[in-house]
C-alpha cells in the first residue's frame, strides 16, 4: 500500500448530514478517494441502517458513532444490532464504567459470524468541545482534561476495548500507558485557517498524525467548504 492510500485509509470523513441524498451528494464529490467514513447521529437517526449498508456496498469502511451509554444489558443489546449491520468500527462513552464497556463487548460476541466480522469497539474519553472550566465547573470532574482522558482510557483498556477518541494533544500519553496497538481515534482536526466552530482541544491533522494517532476525523473542514473534495487534497496533499 502506497503512502496517499494509507493516509485516506486513516482519514475518516464525518458525515454529517440531515439526509442521505446530502451524505451521498458528498460521496461522489469525493469518488475515488476511499476514506473511512464516519456515521454519526445525525445521519443515522435521519437515514438508519438502510445508509449504512448502503455505504459498506459502496465499498466504504464505516464508523458508526452512536457514543452509546446506558445501562449495561441495554448497551449490550445495541452493540449486537451495530455488529450485525457490518460497521468497521463504532463507540461508547467510557463515562459509562467498566461493566458498560464490558457488556459491550458481550454484544458483540454474541453478533459476530462470517458475515459479521468483530468491529473495532471504541471509548470516548472526554469530548474534544470539552475544555478545562466544562470539565470543572460544569461536569464537576476536578483537574486537567488531560488527567481525566488518561483515567478513562486507562479504564477503556482495562474493560478490553480496542481503543480511545481523544484529541490528538493526548494520544502520546495514552499510548505511553496503554500501549502502542490501543488505537487512537482523533477529532478536533482543523487545518491552519480553518474554523474551530465549537471545538476545544485541536491540532492540524499533520500534528495528529506526528502526535502518533492511528485515525483523524475530520468533518466540517471538508463538509462545510465550497470545494470538498480540493479540501481533502490539499489535506491529504499536505500529509503526504
Ligand atoms: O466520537 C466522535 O467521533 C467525536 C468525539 C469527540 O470527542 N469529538 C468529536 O468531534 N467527535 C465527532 O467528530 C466529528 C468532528 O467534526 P468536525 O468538528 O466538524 O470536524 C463530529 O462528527 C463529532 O461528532
Amino acid at each position: 500500500m502506497g503512502k496517499r492510500e494509507k493516509i485516506i485509509g486513516r482519514t475518516i470523513v464525518a458525515l454529517d448530514y440531515a439526509s442521505a441524498d446530502e451524505a451521498q451528494r458528498l460521496l461522489n464529490q469525493l469518488k475515488g478517494i476511499p476514506c473511512y467514513m464516519k456515521v454519526g447521529m445525525q445521519l443515522f437517526y435521519a437515514a438508519g441502517p438502510s445508509f449504512v449498508l448502503k455505504l459498506k456496498e459502496q465499498g466504504y469502511k464505516v464508523f458508526l458513532d452512536l457514543k452509546m451509554h446506558d445501562i449495561p444489558n441495554t448497551v449490550k443489546g445495541g452493540a449486537a444490532s451495530i455488529t450485525r449491520l457490518g460497521v468497521d468500527m463504532f463507540n461508547v462513552h467510557a463515562a459509562g464504567g467498566k461493566k458498560m464497556m464490558e457488556s459491550a463487548l458481550e454484544g458483540v460476541d454474541q453478533a459476530v459470524n462470517p458475515s459479521n466480522p468483530k468491529p473495532l469497539v471504541i471509548g470516548v474519553t472526554q469530548l474534544t468541545s470539552t475544555n478545562v472550566t466544562t470539565l470543572n465547573k460544569e461536569i464537576g470532574i476536578s483537574g486537567s482534561v488531560e488527567s481525566s482522558v488518561l483515567q478513562y482510557a486507562n479504564l477503556v483498556k482495562s474493560a478490553g476495548l480496542d481503543g480511545v477518541v481523544a484529541s490528538p494533544l493526548e494520544v502520546t500519553n495514552i499510548k505511553e500507558q496503554n500501549g502502542i496497538d490501543f488505537v487512537t481515534v482523533t477529532p478536533g482536526i482543523r487545518p491552519i485557517g480553518s474554523n474551530i466552530g465549537d471545538q476545544s482541544r485541536v491540532t492540524t491533522p499533520k500534528e495528529a498524525f506526528n502526535e502518533g494517532a492511528d485515525y483523524i476525523v475530520i468533518g466540517r473542514p471538508i463538509t462545510a467548504s465550497d470545494d470538498p473534495r480540493k479540501s481533502i487534497e490539499s489535506i491529504i496533499e499536505e500529509l503526504e
